[in-house]
C-alpha cells in the first residue's frame, strides 16, 4: 500500500505540466529581462547599460514610473529628504527642493531613463515566468495590454509574446495592486467608493462629507488635501499607527533615524523616536491614535508598515476638521456603521487601504518570493535568487533600498555577462 502510494507520487511528480497555449511571438534576449518600468526597473537597466550589459524592460503600464504617474495624487511629495531617494548615477538637479514634488520626481525620471538610454517595452503585462531548467533559460510571458477604445485590437484578441533569456530581474515593486477590503453592505453604499490610487484632488469632494478608510500616509494626507478643499473627511483608524513629526526642528526625522543608526540599535533609535514624537507631537492617544507596541523602524522593516510621517494632518484633527473613527463594520446607505456601534454619514468613501505585492501571481515554479510576494531571505540578503533570478526594490526601504538593490544586481549579472561573452 505504502510502496503504490509512493509510486503513484513519483508519477504524478514525474507528469509534466500542461504546456500553456504557444505564445504569439518569441522574442530571444541577449542579457536579463526585466519586469517593471518604476525607479527599480530604470535604476537596475541603467546600472546594467552603465556596465555594457543589454536588458529588456517590460510594463504593464504605458509609460514609465506608472505609480507616480498615473496612480498617485497631485498634491504628493516625497516625504524623505531628496538625497535619500535619488537612483545610482544621477543626483537630482541643483534647483529642487528637499522634499521634491511628485511632477519634479517624474520628470527627473524621465530625464534618467532618457539618459541611461532605457527604452522599455510598455503595455506588456507579464503573466508568468518560469525556470526552464532544461535549457536553462527563463521564460517570461506577456499579454499585449490592449485599450477598450481600440476595437480593432480587441477583436483580434490579446497577442502573448513569450521573453527568453538567461535572467530574470523582477522589479513590479511593493505597491503593484491595490488592497480592497470588501464590507459588508457595500452595495446599499449610494455614493462613490474609490480607492485613493484614483484619487487625484479634492476639488471632486467640495462639501461633501468623505469617509476615508485607513490611516498611513495616503490616508492622512488625502484627509489634509480633502480639508483644503472644503470637504468633510472622517479618517478610519481600527488599529494602533505610529505618526512622527516629518521634521523637528527643521531637521527631517528620518534623517535624525539615520543617523543614530550609525552608533545605536535599531530599537534604541526607535525608542528615541517614540519619545522625540511624543514631545513634539503631544499625546496622541487623546485624539484616538494609538502607538503599537513595536517600534516605527522596526515595524517598516519587518511588517512594511510605515509610519505616518506628518505633514499637517495631525492639525487637522486637533482643530476637529478631520474627525477620527474607529473599524467599519457594515456600509449602509448613507454611511457606514463602526464597530463601536456609532454611525458615520457620508456621501463617498476612499480606501486608503494600502498595496501589495503581485509577484506569486506570476512568477511560477520557484520559492523564492513568500506568499505576499517579497523574498523570503530577509534584508540586505533578498537581492539573488537561483538559476539567475534577481529581485530589486522588495527591501521595504523605499527608494534607498531599490538603488542599492539595483547596483548590486547589475554588478553582480555584469560579472556573469564578461564570463559568458568572453568565452564565446
Ligand atoms: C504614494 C506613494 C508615495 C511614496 N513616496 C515615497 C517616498 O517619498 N520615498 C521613498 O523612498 N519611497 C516612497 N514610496 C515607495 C515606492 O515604493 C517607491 O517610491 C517606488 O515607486 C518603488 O519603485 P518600484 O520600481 O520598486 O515600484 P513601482 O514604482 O511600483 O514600479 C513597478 C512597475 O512595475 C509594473 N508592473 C507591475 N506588475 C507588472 C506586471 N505583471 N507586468 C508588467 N509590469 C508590471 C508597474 O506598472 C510599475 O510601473 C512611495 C509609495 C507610494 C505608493
Ligand atoms: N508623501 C509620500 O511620500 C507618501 C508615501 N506613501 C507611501 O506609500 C505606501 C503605501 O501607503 P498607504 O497607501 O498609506 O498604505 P499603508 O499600507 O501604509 O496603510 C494602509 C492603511 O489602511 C488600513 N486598512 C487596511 N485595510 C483596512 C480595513 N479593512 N479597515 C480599516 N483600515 C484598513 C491600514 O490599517 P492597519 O494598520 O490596521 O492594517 C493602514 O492604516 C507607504 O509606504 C507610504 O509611506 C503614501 C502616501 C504619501
Ligand atoms: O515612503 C515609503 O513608502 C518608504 O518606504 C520610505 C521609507 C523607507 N523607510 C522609511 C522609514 C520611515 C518612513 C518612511 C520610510
Amino acid at each position: 500500500m505504502a510502496a503504490a502510494a509512493a509510486a503513484a507520487a513519483d508519477a504524478s511528480s514525474a507528469e509534466a505540466p500542461p504546456s500553456p497555449p504557444a505564445a504569439s511571438r518569441v522574442v530571444w534576449v541577449n542579457g536579463p529581462i526585466v519586469v517593471g518600468a518604476g525607479p527599480a526597473g530604470l535604476s537596475v537597466a541603467a546600472c546594467l547599460r552603465a556596465r555594457g550589459v543589454p536588458c529588456v524592460v517590460l510594463d504593464r503600464a504605458d509609460c514609465i514610473a506608472s505609480l507616480w504617474q498615473r496612480r498617485t495624487y497631485d498634491r504628493l511629495r516625497l516625504h524623505l529628504p531628496r538625497h535619500f531617494c535619488e537612483l545610482p548615477g544621477l543626483p537630482f538637479p541643483d534647483n529642487y527642493p528637499e522634499y521634491p514634488t511628485k511632477r519634479q520626481f517624474v520628470d527627473y525620471l524621465n530625464a534618467y531613463a532618457e539618459q541611461a538610454g532605457v527604452q522599455p517595452r510598455f503595455n506588456q503585462a507579464v503573466t508568468s515566468a518560469r525556470y526552464d531548467a532544461a535549457a536553462g533559460f527563463w521564460r517570461v510571458r506577456a499579454d499585449d495590454v490592449v485599450l477598450a477604445e481600440d476595437a480593432a485590437a480587441v477583436a483580434a484578441g490579446a497577442t502573448t509574446t513569450e521573453y527568453i533569456g538567461r535572467w530574470l530581474v523582477v522589479a513590479t515593486g511593493e505597491n503593484a495592486e491595490r488592497i480592497v477590503p470588501e464590507f459588508e453592505g457595500a452595495e446599499d453604499f449610494a455614493g462613490p467608493v474609490s480607492h485613493v490610487s484614483e484619487y487625484k484632488s479634492g476639488e471632486a469632494y467640495r462639501g461633501k462629507r468623505v469617509l476615508v478608510v485607513g490611516c498611513g500616509n495616503s490616508g492622512m494626507e488625502v484627509c489634509l488635501d480633502l480639508c483644503d478643499h472644503n470637504a468633510l473627511p472622517s479618517m478610519v483608524v481600527r488599529d494602533a499607527v505610529h505618526v512622527l513629526p516629518r521634521e523637528m526642528f527643521g531637521v527631517a526625522t528620518f534623517s535624525v533615524a539615520v543617523f543614530l543608526l550609525r552608533f545605536l540599535p535599531l530599537w534604541l533609535v526607535d525608542a528615541i523616536l517614540v519619545l522625540l514624537a511624543r514631545l513634539f507631537l503631544g499625546d496622541l492617544d487623546k485624539l484616538g491614535i494609538r502607538r503599537p507596541a513595536g517600534g516605527p523602524l522596526e515595524l517598516k522593516n519587518t511588517r512594511g508598515r510605515t509610519p505616518v510621517l506628518d505633514i499637517g494632518a495631525l492639525a487637522r484633527i486637533r482643530s476637529g476638521h478631520i474627525q477620527i473613527v474607529p473599524g467599519i463594520k457594515r456600509l449602509f446607505r448613507g454611511g457606514a456603521e463602526l464597530v463601536d456601534g456609532r454611525r458615520v454619514a457620508a456621501d463617498a468613501v476612499i480606501l486608503a487601504t494600502g498595496y501589495q505585492s503581485n509577484v506569486p501571481q506570476w512568477l511560477k515554479g520557484c520559492d523564492f518570493f513568500t506568499q505576499e510576494g517579497y523574498p523570503r531571505v530577509p534584508f540586505p540578503h533578498g537581492w539573488k535568487g537561483e538559476s539567475g533570478l534577481y529581485s530589486v526594490g522588495f527591501t521595504r526601504r523605499g527608494l534607498s533600498g531599490v538603488s542599492s538593490d539595483a547596483v548590486k544586481v547589475a554588478q553582480d549579472i555584469a560579472v556573469e555577462w564578461e564570463k559568458q561573452t568572453s568565452t564565446i
